[in-house]
């Protein structure tokens, strides 16, 4: 791609709906600020959940159409956001959805959880060498919560930015939730009708949750909450009107869902603000003019 803008970030998501619950408020943020977001989704999501019930046969033990609905709610999640250069890794449908840990679905031929690492990073650094990114968004090596599409997702992610060498992209984040969100979280849901925490004694008993020293960076899009939601909407089969990530308690919906944040594992912090020095911008200390 030539004449791209100055500015170029690259996500990895595991499946459709990952990007807009995890990172969605940040690529509304950075399209409208003019720079060029590229999604890379590495499966269709087939083993999902089906939250409406008209489409409940679509799921992979009745016609298993699931993965190709999926892709139609992705793209309009993607469109609610503004990003219009939204790829599935090696192509829709070149890898499954694995399922959750442990279950069957994750021993499928097709399954990215026992993809190769080198022909799947392979794909993406196909779009490292066209697009070159400055920034690249995706999971930790937990994958976030553990489900191994995500873990899969960081493997991938990171092994291709390491092939990509100079076309790779200059700082790396990893998506996380502050402790100290987590525990206002947990306490503005305390009493909520649909609390997510409702089981959680304490925050440690979750699978993500990061010192607030160690987060990085800020990102408030608080300003594009409502294509946030609106793209939450275009996933209905994974998130039902009823969910908590709608029904978020009082003024917490902006901070809890307007803002995102993320912990840097390549590249130098730029200026940041507050008690940790966060940044608010991911292409704080990079010289977009020269690449
Ligand atoms: C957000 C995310 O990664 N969703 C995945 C996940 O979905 C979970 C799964 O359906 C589980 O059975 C439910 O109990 C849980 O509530 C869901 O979040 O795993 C799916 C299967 O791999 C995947 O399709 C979905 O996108
Ligand atoms: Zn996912």
């Amino acid at each position: 791609m030539t004449d791209l803008p100055a500015r170029r970030l690259l996500l990895v998501h595991a499946h459709p709906d990952d990007e807009v619950i995890g990172t969605g408020a940040t690529m509304a943020h950075y399209v409208s600020a003019g720079a060029h977001v590229t999604l890379v989704t590495c499966t269709l999501g087939e083993e999902g959940e089906i939250h409406v019930p008209d489409l409940a046969r679509l799921g992979a033990a009745h016609a298993d159409q699931l993965g190709g609905y999926r892709l139609v709610e992705w793209e309009r999640a993607c469109t609610a956001l503004g990003v219009t250069d939204h790829r599935m890794l090696g192509g829709p449908g070149r890898y499954r959805d694995s399922g959750m840990m442990g279950l069957p679905t994750n021993e499928h031929p097709r399954a990215f959880w026992g993809a190769d690492l080198d022909e799947a990073a392979a794909h993406l650094v196909e779009i490292m060498r066209e697009i070159r990114p400055q920034v690249m968004i995706t999971y930790d090596e937990n994958g976030f919560y553990g489900h191994p599409d995500h873990i899969q997702a960081h493997r991938v992610a990171m092994r291709a930015a390491e092939l990509a060498g100079p076309d790779g992209p200059e700082k790396i984040y990893w998506t996380a939730m502050p402790l100290s969100v987590l525990v206002d979280g947990m306490e503005a849901f305390r009493g909520s009708e649909s609390n997510p925490f409702a089981e959680v004694e304490k925050p440690e008993d979750l699978p993500f949750g990061t010192p607030d020293a160690e987060i990085a960076a800020r990102i408030d899009g608080t300003d594009h909450y409502a294509k946030k939601t609106a793209a939450m909407r275009a996933h209905a089969t994974q998130i039902p009107d009823n969910s908590w990530l709608y029904g978020i308690a009082g003024d917490f919906g902006g901070e809890f869902m307007g803002v995102e944040y993320y912990t840097l594992v390549k590249g130098e912090r730029g200026p940041g603000s507050g008690p940790h020095g966060w940044e608010s911008d991911l292409f704080a200390g990079i010289d977009t003019g020269d690449r």
